[in-house]
């Protein structure tokens, strides 16, 4: 009836709770109020309803499991399953030899056995225990297995899956989370929730084999041992589920104390956080935190434990009171010794089984919230993808591109980043572009490499739309440079050869691309030259200049013999010689190839053979330096502020 209804929002509003803050809290209140629980029905009917619907969306992840565990190994699933039914059997067979070994000797006591019936029941118990151990350890044996090959198949899904995914899923937060928790939660859940389906198996499988052998002997003693253990269940379930949503609530005070932490303890800030003397403020920060964190967990621990025991109290005295009765029921002769054994224990057996399924559904319940947020993932397609029928590249390419009324907008932004923006690059020419900070000038190199696709307009490759051909081949056209390039934690080598991956261990293409990146000395000089570690994750890692960071970035652009070239402030970093050196040789490397560079150093931007002047995302100039500064209006004033500055 409500399929779909409440819980399902309730599911979601959870797993909110648990991915994002509102804020990283370094200002503020240090509480994060609990988040209200949602306004629902709490009459009977609402109640079964909203239980069934659980019910019903954690067996449904069942099937989802079962498959992975399958792919993951057919043999050692079905030995873990063989061995969920034995196992769940044994204790039932246990207590029911106990049962049997008592009434034989009591018999031989009364001198109505015999010695030989007790030594046939011992070796019966015998080999009961041997199978057991064995059994055991093949299932320990084999769970383990398939958990490890579970996990790893998860963590393969997911990297396989992340690495097909836009630029766009990761800049989004909200998507960049759903990535985070299917990488960092994901994998270990299915393993889990197997182990906890497996065990409320067994548990279901012990349940009803015990009270199958307690019917047998008493089907009142049946149903009163069923009835014992329900009060302990009722506050264990409502604990229980308490526990689950506070650990969702909780997370996101827990992502504040860890950004504290790290704030603190990582290298990254260790500069900032000395000068400007954050540390006693952070650390005082993650101590109020942390006494919030504390008594919202020991308030939760103490009620749940001291009215779980109070009830679970209740249900001792009725387990007693039955003892009590059976204890007498065997004085009076109608029931045998071994039943009363076998009471006993099938009483303790039935009591723990009742918690052991509460235990294995709840757990079942929580892993499959965080496997729905890998099955999302895993769901979410990109969304830049090949056409049915792509286009093969021209042969050769020449490089001639232009942007056709060209508009973006960032998903959830307000303005457009780049706004009917139109222009032509002839095949082979150089083109500087310049804008103020935000002008959308990163956005256009964005574009162009398809990491992002037009909200409007068209972008043409040599006549044809890009959109024509495959993504990863049109992007093997590209040799770039990003503004925020990338650090790789390997050696000079391989940060070099990462840029074009049949080249990894070209050492004399390598050895080329550092020299026109003006790096090929600095490399050289290093203690293993080429095969130096860079980066402070190695013991001997070498730490570069930031400088020297930009120049093997440049180098892996160039390792790439493309027909496109793309630098975003290729030379942010670096000294003044060295920005000359590299513009010298820029001229050279850019001979034959379409170069385009963003920069806003205008002593550079002048050799370009032609200038884009964005502003406010729209072409507000274009044209060559002469031209620009004749036409005395943006750049023209832009380049005689900068020339000022040196003159005065
Ligand atoms: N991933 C993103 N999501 C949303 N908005 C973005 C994103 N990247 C950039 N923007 C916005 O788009 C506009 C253009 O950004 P872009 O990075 O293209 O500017 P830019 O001209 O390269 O600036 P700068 O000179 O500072 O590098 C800016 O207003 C920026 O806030």
């Amino acid at each position: 009836m409500t399929q779909g209804g409440p819980p399902l929002g309730l599911r979601r509003r959870l797993r909110q709770a648990s991915s994002t803050v509102p804020d990283s809290g370094l200002t503020g209140p240090i509480e994060i109020p609990d988040p209200q629980p949602p306004d629902e029905p709490k009459d009977l009917r609402a109640r079964l309803n909203r239980l069934r619907t659980s019910i019903g969306g954690t067996v449904r992840g069942l099937p989802r499991v079962a498959r992975l565990t399958w792919q993951a190994s057919p043999a050692m699933t079905i030995v873990v399953l063989l061995s969920t039914v034995v196992s769940g059997l044994m204790p039932t067979l246990t207590a029911y030899i106990a049962k049997l070994l008592l009434d034989a000797v009591v018999a031989a006591v009364r001198g109505q056995g015999s010695t030989a019936r007790i030594v046939e029941i011992t070796g019966f118990q015998l080999a009961v225990f041997t199978f057991t151990a064995i059994s055991t350890a093949l299932t320990n044996i084999a769970q383990q297995m398939l958990q490890e090959r579970m996990t790893l198949t998860i963590r393969h899904q997911v990297m396989a899956h992340a690495s097909r995914m836009d630029l766009s899923f990761f800049e989004d937060s909200v998507s960049y989370d759903l990535l985070r928790q299917a990488s960092q939660e994901a994998p270990s859940r299915p393993v889990s929730m197997m182990s906890s389906a497996l065990s409320l198996g067994r548990t279901a499988i012990t349940f009803g084999s015990m009270i199958g052998l307690l019917v047998s002997i008493s089907p009142v003693l049946a149903i009163i041992s069923l009835l014992a253990p329900v009060p302990a269940f009722i506050s264990q379930s409502k604990y229980g589920n308490r526990a689950f949503m506070l650990a969702l609530y909780i997370s996101p005070i827990r992502r504040r104390l860890d950004y504290l932490s790290q704030l603190v303890t990582l290298d990254t800030y260790a500069k900032e956080t000395k000068l400007f003397g954050l540390g006693p403020y952070l650390v005082d920060r993650f101590r109020k935190l942390g006494q919030t964190y504390y008594a919202r967990e020991r308030e939760l621990t103490t009620k749940r434990n001291l009215v779980g025991t109070s009830w679970s109290l209740l249900s001792t005295v009725t387990g007693s009171a039955i003892a009590l009765y059976i204890a007498l029921e065997a004085v009076g002769g109608r029931l045998t010794i071994g039943d009363l054994a076998l009471y006993t224990s099938a009483a303790t057996a039935v009591q723990t089984a009742v918690s052991g399924l509460f235990n294995g559904f709840s757990g079942m319940y929580e892993n499959n919230l965080y496997l729905d947020t890998l099955y999302q993932f895993l769901a979410t397609e990109p969304k830049i993808t090949a056409p049915s029928r792509p286009r093969p590249l021209p042969e050769p390419v020449r490089g001639h591109v232009e942007f056709q009324e060209v508009t973006f907008c960032y998903p959830g932004a307000e303005a457009p980043a780049l706004d009917s923006v139109s222009f032509e690059i002839r095949p082979g020419e150089t083109v500087a572009v310049v804008g103020r900070n935000g002008a959308g000038k990163s956005t256009l190199f964005k574009l162009l490499c398809r990491l992002y696709d037009p909200t409007a307009g068209r972008i043409l490759l040599d006549g044809v739309d890009i959109r024509e051909f495959e993504p990863e081949r049109l992007r093997s056209l590209i040799s770039a440079m990003f503004q925020d390039y990338v650090t790789y934690q390997g050696t000079a080598a391989e940060n070099i050869g990462l840029g074009q991956l049949d080249h990894l261990e070209d050492r004399p293409r390598i050895s080329d691309a550092a020299q026109q990146a003006g790096v090929a000395e600095r490399i050289e000089s290093l203690p293993k030259a080429y095969d130096s570690p860079l980066g402070r994750w190695f013991d001997q890692g070498v730490n570069l200049s930031g400088g020297e960071w930009q120049k093997i970035a440049l180098a892996r652009a160039f390792l790439r013999d493309s027909p496109i070239l793309i630098l975003d402030e290729p030379t942010s970093a670096l000294d003044a010689r060295a920005e000359h050196d590299l513009f010298t040789r820029l001229r050279a490397l850019a001979h034959g190839r379409t170069t385009l560079y963003i920069s806003h150093r205008f002593s550079t931007v002048r050799q370009a053979e032609k200038i884009l002047l964005l502003d406010h995302g729209k072409l507000a100039e274009q044209g060559t330096h002469a031209e620009l500064m004749a036409l005395e209006g943006a750049y023209a004033e832009l380049f005689t502020l900068q020339a000022s500055a040196y003159h005065s």
